[in-house]
């Protein structure tokens, strides 16, 4: 049986722009963009496990707010469940740290670039906003 990989990811907007992310070479679905954050760890709320990896992954802090997307997506490394929140940055300007790239980019341009798959959902809700 696959497993169950329960992930969090910031849509952080700024400007009515949204951060966009690019996974390095040497991960699970390598080069495609995604929301900066992570998996989910035992005994976490996905709202403090969504700060803890923005505050690693970007060195900044973040308010979370609105859920965007709940969507589960089966892959062959396994199933991941994936919930995207609305979140404004409160302190700190995102860093590379993991990703090769960042990108903000206005709504409607959002469909412009390659998304893990699982992300295709809320893409679409955020780029009819
Ligand atoms: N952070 C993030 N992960 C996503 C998104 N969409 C999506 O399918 N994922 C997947 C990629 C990873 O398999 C997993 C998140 O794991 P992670 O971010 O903590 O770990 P990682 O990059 O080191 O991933 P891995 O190489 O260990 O698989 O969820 C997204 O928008 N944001």
């Amino acid at each position: 049986m696959k497993k169950d990989i329960h992930v969090v990811g910031a849509v952080i907007k700024e400007n009515n722009k949204i951060l966009c992310a690019q996974r390095g070479p040497s991960k699970t679905l390598a080069y495609k963009w995604e929301f900066p954050g992570g998996k989910i760890e035992k005994g976490e709320t996905p709202q403090e496990a969504l700060k803890r990896e923005i505050n690693e992954e970007m060195n900044c802090t973040i308010e979370i707010g609105e859920m965007v997307e709940h969507t589960v997506y089966e892959y062959d490394f396994g199933i991941v469940h994936l919930t995207t929140y609305l979140c404004d940055l409160v302190k700190g300007t995102p860093k590379l740290t993991e990703h090769v790239s960042i990108k903000w980019l206005p709504p409607k341009e959002l469909t412009t670039l390659d998304w893990a798959p699982a992300d295709i959902p809320a893409i679409e809700k955020l780029s009819r906003l």
